[in-house]
């Protein structure tokens, strides 16, 4: 009995739990999902650093140079009248009241510091972005906010002064529980102390190609066509951040029943055999295993065999096949249909989708939803050529698949409509 698409995804995205939390080192958290949310173990910055390279000074002009702070130094403490050279990041020495630039300084013969004429100080030295405290407070641990002695020369307490926790407090949430450690997460979290973070383990998938006729390299000869799917899927899971096997099997049920049963995988992905055919063996082999299909056969074009099953085991061990056909454009309508949304769950990701206008027309199908290959412009969706179920030549210009319901007595949706569109 086939299913619509809408609830074919939906099932896809609510019939497993999401898989465990663990701990895991950063280098090897790229791609999961935060399992809780992640708070800042320091203050950011952990103590109040220097802008700019230039001098770091306290009290009024003009200040002595007395020495010279790098990143990574503790500094000493300053007194009014002292001034110390300083670079950028470096840690700002207590009694410092702000940092005068390099560009807009100068040092005399005698060892002291001048604000340089016509330096366009005043012009430029804005105090820090919206700071969360006065300079005063945060530098000297004093609650009062101090006169501003030195704005008659252009430089206000706490200019270019990078306060203590001026990002993020201690205990700040940065970020919450289902966000994709990205590159730019693992940055954050090293900045803000993580050694490890708290994920859901990485789901495991089997990817299982089946078909006589599949070459796995070199030119396709007599009747033999090269294998699409293997390299199009694994390189794709790996994109979503799960572990991946792949193998090849024949058009025999028994082999393919020996590599589903004895995968230790979450998600078992066949391509191709779930028609028909006098060599479909999938439904077959599924009801061999004794799984449950959860969705067989969806009203959506391409990709309408597509089949969803679970087997084994209670709710937590819980496995799943997923039957993808194999035209290669209707596997990839499979793969986005059920594949993405079940692993998306099983990570921990929530679910999303995103709408564009319609550039240009597009054809409806009167019951059927309809996938089609587009470009995005400018926000605006077109539809390519090439999109035939057994094509990817379309599919590779592409930058999404959008989803044209079902037209009913419409038989397209004009330009300036709406649709959601499937990122691939
Ligand atoms: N009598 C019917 N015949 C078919 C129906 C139907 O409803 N009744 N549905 C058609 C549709 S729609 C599709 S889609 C396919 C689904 O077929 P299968 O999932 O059984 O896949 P196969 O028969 O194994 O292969 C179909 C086609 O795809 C090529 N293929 C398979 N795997 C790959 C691969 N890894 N790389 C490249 N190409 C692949 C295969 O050579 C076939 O050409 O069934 C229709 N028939
Ligand atoms: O799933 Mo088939 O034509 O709809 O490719």
């Amino acid at each position: 009995m086939s299913t619509s698409w809408a609830e074919a995804r939906k099932i896809a995205g609510t019939v497993a739990i999401p898989l465990p939390a663990a701990r895991v080192p950063m280098g090897q958290a790229r791609g999961m999902v935060l399992a809780e949310s992640l708070s800042a173990l320091v203050d950011l910055p952990p103590f109040a650093t220097s802008a700019m390279d230039g001098w770091a000074v306290a009290g009024p002009a003009a200040w002595k140079v007395t020495g010279r702070v790098l990143a990574g130094q503790e500094p000493s403490r300053l007194d009014d009248g002292e001034a110390v050279e300083i670079a950028t990041g470096a840690r700002v020495p207590s009694g410092a009241e702000a940092v005068l630039r390099r560009e807009r300084g100068f040092v005399d013969a005698h060892g002291w510091l001048h604000v340089a004429e016509n330096s366009e100080a005043h012009d430029h030295a804005a105090p820090v972005a919206a700071p969360q405290r006065s300079y005063a407070a945060v530098a000297n641990n004093a609650t009062a906010t101090r006169t501003p002695r030195g704005t008659e020369l252009g430089l206000p307490i706490g200019t270019d002064i990078r306060p203590q926790g001026q990002e993020s407090r201690r205990g700040e949430t940065l970020l919450s529980a289902g966000t994709r450690v990205t590159p730019a997460v693992l940055g954050l979290a090293a900045a803000a102390g993580y050694d490890d973070l708290p994920v859901h383990e990485r789901p495991r998938v089997a990817l299982v190609v089946i078909g006589d006729e599949l070459a796995g390299s070199g030119l396709p000869d007599g009747a033999r066509i090269r294998d699409a799917l293997g390299p199009m899927f694994t390189a794709w899971l790996e994109a979503l951040g799960v572990e991946v096997t792949v193998s090849r099997v024949a058009d025999d049920p028994r082999d393919l029943l020996a590599v589903i049963a004895s995968s230790p995988a979450d998600l078992v992905i066949t391509t191709g055999g779930t028609a028909r055919g006098p060599v479909d063996h999938v439904h077959r082999v599924l009801a061999d295993l004794g799984a449950r299909l959860v969705v067989d056969g969806v009203t959506v074009r391409p990709g309408h065999p597509m089949l969803l099953a679970q087997y084994g085991g209670s709710r937590q061990h819980r496995r799943f096949v997923a039957g993808l056909p194999g035209n290669p454009l209707a596997a990839v309508a499979g793969f986005v249909t059920v594949v993405r949304p079940l692993l998306r769950r099983l990570s921990g990701l929530p679910d999303t989708s995103h709408f564009l206008s319609l550039g240009d027309a597009v054809g409806t199908h009167p019951t059927d939803t309809r996938l089609v290959p587009v470009s995005v412009t400018d926000a605006s969706v077109l539809p390519l050529r090439f999109t035939g179920p057994a094509m990817l030549r379309g599919l590779a210009l592409a930058d999404g698949l959008a989803v044209v319901p079902p037209g009913g007595g419409v038989v397209a949706l004009g330009a300036g409509q709406r649709v959601e569109v499937l990122t691939v």
